[in-house]
This record gives C-alpha cells, structure tokens and sequence, in this order.
C-alpha cells in the first residue's frame, strides 16, 4: 500500500499474500533468489521439504534457496508473501520462480528410505538379543553425476530416518559445502532432530551456538582446505580415512547410533573415480550403494564390486525438479553460511568477536596444491606445507581452521590426524606490525593451537 503522492506500489518491498494448494503427491518447485525472501505458511495438510516435516501456521521465511514443498499424504494449502531484501547486494538476474509439478520421485525415495528402515529395525532387533555381537545398522552411500539430487536424497533419507526415531550419521564428504561446518571441510553429523531449514543449506546449527529453537548437532570436521577435491586427492582421500575411523568409533561406542548406520553425500563422482568410491565404500563399511539416475555408472560399480557380497547397489531415479546451479549461486551459498557461522541469521542472532593477535604467536600451516607440489616445502609430503611467508595477499579474507592439536605437539602427523575445533576470519593482515585481525565465533581467549590457513575466502 501507498498514500498517494508518496511513492508506487512498485517500491512497496512486500507483495500481496497469495494462497497455493499442492495437490496430494504433488511438489511445488521453488526457486528463491537472495534478493527475496519467500514468506510462507503451511495453513492446512502435511507439507515437508526434503524429508523435513513443516509446521502448521508458523511462518518460515527462506531466501537464497532452490528446493520442493512436496505434500505426502493429503492435498496442502499455504499462504505466501515475497519481501525484497532491501540493501541486498546481488547481481542475480533470476527472479522468484515456482510452478507446481505432479512429476514427483518421492514415492521412490520413500520405498528406498523404508528399504533401509527395515535393515535398520532387524539391526536393533539383534543388538537387543545379542548384546554380546553387536551388529552395525545400514551404512548408505549416495553417488551421482553433477546436480543429480544426491545431498536431496541424503537430507530426504535423514530426515525420514529421524521421523522414525532412529539417529543416523549424515557424513558430508564434498567440501564444496559445509555441512554443520564451513565450506573447505569434510564432515560427520549424528542427527537425532529436524533440520533448521531457513538456515543456509538448510541444516542448521552447531553446539558452539548456544541455545536454540532445534537440537543443536555435533559434528567432527576434518579440514580439506579447497572446495575441489582435484585441488589434492591425496589429501582428501587421507581426512576420508580419517573421517571414517571416527565415524566407525561412534558407532561402536553409541547403541543409538550404531543402530542408526551411516548416511553419506558425496561430491559428484563416476566410473574414473573409482579409487575414491572404494576408498569411501572401504572406510566406512559401506552396504548399501545407492546410485541416482546414471545406469551406467551402477552396472559399471556392479562389475567392480562383484567380489563384495555383501554390497547391495541400488538405483534410483533422479528428481525432474533437480535445479542446475551455476557457480555463482554455489559461491553466495557458501558465503553466507560463513556469515551465519559467525553472525547466525535473523531468529537466532550470535555474537561474533573482534580482536588482534600477534603472528609470532602462531604457528600456520596451509594444505598444499598437488599441481604446485614442491617436496621441498612439504613436511608431509602431498598434504601440509607450513605457511612461510604469512603476508596480506595470502592472509586478508580468508578463512583459517583451529586444529584441535596444542602448538606445543610437534609431530606432524598428528596435525593430519587432529579434527577442527572451529574458524576464524582473518579481515586483515598489517604486513608491518604482523598482527592479523580477526573476527571469532565467540569471545574468549584464543586457542594457542596449531592453525591451517583454507583456500576458502570470505568478505565481511
Ligand atoms: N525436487 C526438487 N525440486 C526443486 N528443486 C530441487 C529438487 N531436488 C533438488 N532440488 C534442488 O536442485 C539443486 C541440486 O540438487 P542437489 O544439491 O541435491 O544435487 P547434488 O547432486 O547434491 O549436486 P552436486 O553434484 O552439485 O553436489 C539444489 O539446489 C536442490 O535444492
């Protein structure tokens, strides 16, 4: 609304409510640019996003997000507004998108993710009888080409899962986005609650958050430094060993979640990657393979497979909704969930920390690039190099890992071997007084640990 003579309708940053029905089994397909907000409301039926369970008349606001509000059981109403986030600066051209689409593959994923459950409920049923041979649940690997659906399917599994009371390990293991972590890293979640979906890439939040709406989740993170796994395989196929041992440690020592198996996403892999599926299928004690729309690839990984009985391969199809993001998009995700590690989002507002800290203090190491790889700098050879000459051009905006190993360990493998205990942004660095300014999670005095300096850049 506008009083005539003071501005258009056109300038008004909220547009009109509008309702939309989704038919039974049907999605609506959304595309949300971060230039909008949706904010919307489930007035009547069962909605949920990607395995996620929405309430009734609560609104949720989502922006910066490409996703499918899919009615599972009955027909679903919901009322929605679009609010311009002013200020806002983008260069997006997309615009709020949405069409509703009676195509769905959620029939497939629930038939796969009831498929699982059953192996999950006979694994409990013979750790209650047996308690003296424990068994794991289901560990499930999801593998695919490039924006194929496969961290979809991974939330759609999880959440289903923790809808049944079970409590898997969702494992990330493509770096390009962090998972209860920041891009760069590698990592391993038990989920014993929802989702918080008006986060950024719809996860939600970690213990180091404080208190919350949903259960705040603790990962272990394993810091790879790039958001390729190109940039050093080696390195990444080590932390995927890494990950796995713990992840299997878990398992061992927690009933709950050892009943609940292992859910992992990965990055887009085929046929030539064939080491790094083995390494993952190897390390995590993988059973179920689930391939997503690619026959080739599960006929291929059946040949190579054929001596593991005990590996069942499954294909499913992939969602016609699955959106192609371009890079972009993909970069302005991973910005903002740095931003919302440190500043959270506009419900749950944290309080970052300014400071300066001497780099004589320090002790930085960074990962090294297998193509610029130079024995002679590398410690351990094709992963670290310490980080010789901190200076502004490779400290300002960047983001820099706090291992959980003291500086005062020096064996370097133990560096390979310790997780991360959390980031810090690097704002600046003065070249003539060393001092490196930094913004914390939280305030207190900062860890005298051993730092590993990432590839992933962020701008305040
Ligand atoms: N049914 C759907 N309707 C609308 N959007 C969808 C649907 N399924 C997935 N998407 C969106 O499509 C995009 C790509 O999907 P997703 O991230 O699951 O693919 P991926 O295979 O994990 O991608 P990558 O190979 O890049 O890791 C995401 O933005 C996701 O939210």
């Amino acid at each position: 609304m506008s009083i005539p003579g003071f501005g258009t309708d056109s300038n008004d940053p909220v547009t009109s409510t509008a309702i939309i029905n989704i038919p039974h089994k049907s999605e609506w397909r959304i595309e949300i640019p971060f230039k909008t907000t949706l904010d919307f409301t489930v007035t009547s039926g069962v909605a949920e996003i990607f395995g996620t369970e929405l309430p009734l008349n609560v609104h949720i606001h989502l922006s910066g997000v490409k996703c499918a509000i899919y009615a599972p059981i009955e027909d679903v109403s919901i009322s929605y507004h679009l609010i311009d986030n002013i200020g806002e600066l983008s260069s997006e051209d997309n615009e709020f998108s949405e069409y509703i689409s009676t195509e769905s593959c959620m029939d497939n994923y629930l038939n796969l993710h009831l498929a699982i459950e059953q192996k999950r409920q006979s694994c409990t049923d013979h750790n209650i009888l047996n308690p003296g041979e424990l068994i794991m649940g289901p560990r499930v690997l999801v593998l695919g080409g490039d924006a194929c659906g496969k961290t979809s399917l991974c939330k759609i599994l999880s959440g289903y899962a923790v809808k049944m009371d079970s409590c898997p390990v969702l494992v990330n293991l493509n770096p390009r986005d962090g998972v209860f972590a920041l891009p760069g890293s590698i990592s391993a979640t038990p989920v014993s609650d929802s989702f918080d979906l008006e986060t950024s890439g719809g996860y939600g939040f970690t213990t180091t958050s404080g208190s919350l709406a949903h259960n705040p989740k603790q990962p272990i993170v394993k810091n790879f430094g790039f958001s390729s796994i190109r940039e050093n395989l080696d390195l990444y196929k080590y932390q995927i060993s890494q990950l796995g041992i713990t992840v299997l440690s878990r398992l061992e020592q927690d009933l709950s979640v050892r009943n609940g198996g292992v859910i992992i996403d990965t990055p887009s892999l085929d046929i030539k990657d064939f080491s790094v599926i083995e390494n993952i299928v190897s390390d995590f004690q993988v059973n179920i393979l689930v391939v997503i729309g690619n026959e080739k690839l599960s006929i291929d990984l059946g040949k190579k497979f054929k001596h593991k009985s005990n590996l069942d391969i499954v294909k499913v199809p992939g969602s016609p909704g699955v959106v192609d993001v371009n890079e972009s998009f993909i970069r302005r995700v991973q910005e903002q969930t740095i931003k919302e590690y440190f500043n959270g989002t506009n419900k749950t507002r944290l309080s970052p920390f300014k400071t300066d800290i001497d780099l004589h203090d320090l002790v930085i190491y960074k990962p090294v690039v297998t193509r610029d790889l130079m024995s002679s700098l590398s410690f351990l050879p094709k992963y670290y190099a310490i980080l010789e000459e901190p200076s502004s051009s490779n400290l300002d905006n960047s983001i820099i890992a706090i291992t959980q190993l003291p500086q005062t360990n020096k064996s370097p493998r133990d560096l390979l071997n310790s997780s991360v205990l959390g980031y810090v942004h690097v704002s600046k660095f003065d070249d003539d007084k060393k001092k490196l300014k930094v913004l914390l999670p939280f305030p207190g005095v900062f860890p005298r640990n051993v730092l590993i300096a990432t590839n992933i850049g962020y701008n305040e």
